[in-house]
């Protein structure tokens, strides 16, 4: 007679350590589980993508009916254990009945924390937790238009993202000052807020909830400050609280959770418990990769083969929110005994922080760049000494050399059970394994295999070195994915679709490629907006509630909700009159700081967006762009003009490229530069084009950017006359605004397709005259965007504060 196993919670954590066991000792058990949802088990981290309506529960199930079927595994769903009964090795159900164990496993998981306030109990009060939670949401969403999400983590945040996709206005309350503190520090978090603000989210920080308004249904909030904002809708996601109400009333060991030794063993010998339930040398986690690890150890043991202890996890987070790269590993928050190394750039929206600690990193926090994230926890989780390499491991040695060869290594030096898809818990050994025996051969096989990178997609680029690493590139089959998540098209598809069907808005194109969020994202939306404007110049009609928020107030939002107005220098080069005037007016509006740029212009910061229009009129100059994807600066050095060296005149060529290709749109922002000799004043090769003057010419440079990783750009070619750099450039940046991805930079975009491909097409002569012709025909139809505010009372009203919702409400992306 086979021993009883029974398993209480048909979640994660428990089919995990059943699906171990059934492959180590298939028929050692007679199991049975059972869970009080109706459902067999699904993946709950995918619920974030449930609620954002891209996936179903039939593509989150892991283990389908027929899986528990062909193991012999009895499953009772919508069964509750009710009292278990460690003496008598028997279990209660709901209906009074007990059934026998020898072994039972507890993985019971948590439940929401719910905020214990008048008024919790309204219809409209919701967690997020399971797939209930989920339709509740959706069917809110259908009939209510405000909601609210209390607590601002990574549940919070995940759920006001999909509740936004649904198409409500979604407000975040937090009790912190800054967002996700338990896994952010304030830089990186503040940065993160004003993304997820740009995608349309409101946030009210430091504000404790003190009771829901409403009679039958919630209609609003109460703060302990006294204020009160209106809701149809409310998510409480403040926290989770392990539940071991049946291990309490069983009398076994429980503090926070219920204790467990190395072995997952709980007070009584022949009970076990593992997952968010249990606790293990006073830590209790509430992500999957521990528990993933602890249902290993577990199965192995409960199989009867040899395994090393279960010995805690150190755990790393990515928040899953399309558009934001966030990383948080360790023991992120400065120390006594800890140094930390940080980089911050605004303007690219990247930080990065590593703390040190006895010369081994101990935690780190990424945003905007993630790329690092693996090597960075690789490092935390072994302990390595890394005393007087610190500089290093922040840069990363991937700083100018592109990161393809850098993340080759990183999986070349990862161990075979190392997690490379934190999400579903599947080591660099198992996709090595579907690689090479398996025969999978893109990374679709290996999702479709593995699960690796079919949840948040964040190890998508390291199975893909994986594959590279164990196929060679030239093996590995690259099946293009959709742009975004609301379509599986790609960018050459859509761009191809809208010319051959002329497809003339946002809208027309997701309906007639099959969108499956028919209001798109925030991802799309503009992306859709770029190209129709670029395909049909002077035709198509721009959307504004497509663009994001400094675009469409053209100027950039700052951290405390004023703007920045930088109108154009062309060159860097202006007047003692222009100097008075824009004096004048920084004191006329009571601008708190003037700012001299890198980029050689001016920055009023702090205005009021209602004094923008009217600060646009008295300054009576064009906007400098310095919020859009567009020409941003053209640098000059004083060149011939001025200086001894100089052998050509780099302001006057600077001057010429700004007032011609001002108001040009492009895929993501765009700088130039002009230096009048080889000695390279104006940094002309750490930009997207760059001019070198040489003796008898111009050197063109291509590719190039600053910020955290420089990219030094590459020589395109050398031109004798003025006249040619100006055909080059038209030339090069019609092909980028036809060729690139939106969003991708001159850099990014060289490095996808290579400098020689571009060389070649531009070589040609008659491509160069098309192409210029093209972006002289674009040119002709653009007009400056302050002047056009100004000039429309409708438009400039939009920037006053009584219609600011009436702006919301448009469903723009912000
Ligand atoms: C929306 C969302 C997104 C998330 N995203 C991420 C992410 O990106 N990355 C990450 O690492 N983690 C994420 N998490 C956390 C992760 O899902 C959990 O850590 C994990 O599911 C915990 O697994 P578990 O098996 O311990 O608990 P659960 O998955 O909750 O399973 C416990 C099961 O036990 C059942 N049960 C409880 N009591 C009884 C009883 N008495 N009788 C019968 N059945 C019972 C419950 O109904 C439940 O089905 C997310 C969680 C949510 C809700
Ligand atoms: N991407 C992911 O890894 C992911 C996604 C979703 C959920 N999860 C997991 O699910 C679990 C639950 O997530 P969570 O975000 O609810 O938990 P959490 O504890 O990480 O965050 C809760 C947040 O709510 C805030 N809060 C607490 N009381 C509040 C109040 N009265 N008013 C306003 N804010 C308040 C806290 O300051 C805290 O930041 C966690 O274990 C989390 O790790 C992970
Ligand atoms: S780049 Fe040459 S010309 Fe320009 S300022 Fe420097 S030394 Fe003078
Ligand atoms: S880490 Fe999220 S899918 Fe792999």
């Amino acid at each position: 007679m086979r021993e009883q196993l029974v398993l209480i919670g048909n979640g994660m954590a428990g089919m995990r350590c059943l699906e171990h066991l059934v492959k180590l000792a298939p028929h050692k058990y007679e199991i049975t589980v059972y869970g009080k949802e109706p459902h067999p088990n699904y993946n709950r981290i995918m619920l974030s993508s449930v609620l954002a309506g891209e996936a179903e529960l039939k593509d989150i199930v892991i283990q389908d009916r027929n899986w528990y079927d062909s193991n012999e595994i009895r499953l009772h769903t919508s069964t509750e254990v009710v009292a278990v009964h460690p003496l008598e090795k028997q279990l209660e159900l709901q209906d009074g009945s007990r059934k026998d164990f020898d072994k039972l496993i507890m993985a019971t998981g948590s439940d929401p924390f719910i905020l214990p306030l008048p008024g919790v109990e309204l219809e409209g009060v919701l967690t997020f937790r399971d797939i209930s939670d989920c339709e509740a949401m959706v069917a809110a969403a259908k009939q209510y238009k405000k909601a609210t999400v209390i607590g601002g983590g990574l549940l919070g945040l995940e759920a006001a993202r999909g509740l936004l996709q649904l198409g409500m206005e979604v407000q975040v309350v937090h009790l912190h000052h800054y967002l996700m503190e338990r896994q952010l520090d304030e830089p990186a978090a503040k940065l993160l807020q004003k993304e997820l603000e740009e995608q349309g989210m409101d946030f009210l920080l430091q504000k404790q909830t003190k009771r829901m308004i409403g009679t039958d249904r919630v209609e609003g909030l109460e703060f302990v400050d006294g204020s009160r904002i209106s809701t149809d809708l409310v998510v409480m996601a403040v926290g989770i609280r392990p539940n071991t109400g049946l291990a309490i009333s069983a009398g076994i060991e429980v503090n926070r959770g219920i204790v467990v030794n190395d072995w997952l063993q709980t007070s009584q010998p022949h009970m076990y418990a593992l997952g968010e339930c249990a606790e293990h040398r006073g830590a209790t986690y509430g992500l999957v990769a521990p528990l993933y690890e602890q249902g290993e150890v577990l199965a192995k043991r409960l199989a009867g083969v040899d395994t090393k202890p279960y010995e805690g996890s150190v755990v790393s987070t990515k928040l899953k929110v399309s558009g934001i790269h966030v990383f948080s590993a360790g023991r992120f928050a400065d120390q006594p005994d800890s140094k930390s190394l940080r980089i911050q750039d605004d303007m690219a929206g990247i930080y990065k922080k590593v703390v040190f600690e006895n010369g081994k990193v101990v935690g780190a926090v990424l945003y905007g760049d993630t790329s690092d994230s693996t090597r960075l926890f690789s490092l935390i989780r072994k302990r390595e000494e890394v005393a007087g390499r610190e500089r290093e491991i922040l840069f990363g040695e991937s700083v100018n050399s592109g990161n393809a060869g850098d993340m080759q290594d990183q999986v070349a030096m990862m161990e075979l059970d190392e997690i490379v898809c934190g999400c579903n818990g599947v080591s660099k050994g198992r996709i090595l394994q579907a690689v090479q025996e398996e025969g999978c051969k893109s990374v679709g096989d290996i999702k479709s295999c593995t699960k690796a990178s079919a949840s948040c997609g964040g190890c998508q680029p390291l199975v893909e070195q994986l594959m590279a690493m164990a196929l060679g590139q030239d093996q590995m089959e690259t099946v293009p994915e959709g742009i975004c998540g609301c379509t599986v098209h790609t960018r050459e598809e859509i761009v191809d679709a809208i010319r051959a069907m002329e497809l003339m808005s946002t809208r027309e194109v997701m309906h007639v490629m099959g969108w499956k969020e028919p209001e798109g994202c925030s991802k799309c939306r503009p992306a859709l907006n770029y190209y129709l404007g670029m395909i049909w110049p002077g035709i198509y009609q721009d959307e504004g509630e497509s663009r994001f928020v400094n675009e469409r107030n053209h100027a950039n939002i700052q951290k405390d909700g004023t703007y920045s107005v930088v109108p154009r220098i062309y060159g860097g080069v202006t007047s003692p009159s222009e100097l008075k005037r824009i004096a004048e007016i920084a004191e006329k509006y009571a601008v708190p700081m003037v700012k001299i740029t890198g980029g050689q212009r001016i920055d009023l910061l702090g205005v009021q967006k209602e004094n923008l229009p009217a600060m646009w009129s008295d300054l009576d100059m064009p906007s400098g762009y310095a919020y859009g994807k567009a020409l941003r600066t053209v640098k000059t050095c004083v060149g011939s003009t001025f200086c001894r060296f100089g052998t050509q005149d780099a302001i006057q060529m600077g001057i010429e490229l700004e007032k011609k290709y001002e108001r040009l749109y492009t895929p993501a922002k765009v700088k130039m530069a002009v230096s009048g000799c080889p000695r390279n004043c104006a940094e002309a090769t750490i930009k997207d084009f760059g001019i070198v003057a040489i003796d008898g010419g111009w050197e063109i440079y291509v590719a190039g950017n600053g910020g955290v990783k420089v990219r030094v750009s590459e020589l395109l070619t050398k031109v004798k006359s003025g006249e040619e750099v100006m055909e080059w450039c038209g030339a090069f940046l019609q092909y980028y605004r036809e060729q690139a991805r939106y969003g991708e930079r001159t850099a990014h975009w060289i490095e996808r397709v290579g400098l020689d491909a571009i060389r070649e097409v531009l070589s040609d002569q008659a491509t160069r005259t098309v192409l210029v012709e093209r972006i002289e025909h674009t040119l002709s139809h653009t007009v400056d965007p302050w002047k056009e505010m100004i000039e429309s009372k409708e438009k400039a009203q939009t920037f006053m504060p009584q219609v600011h919702s009436v702006a919301k409400t448009e469903e723009g992306i912000r």
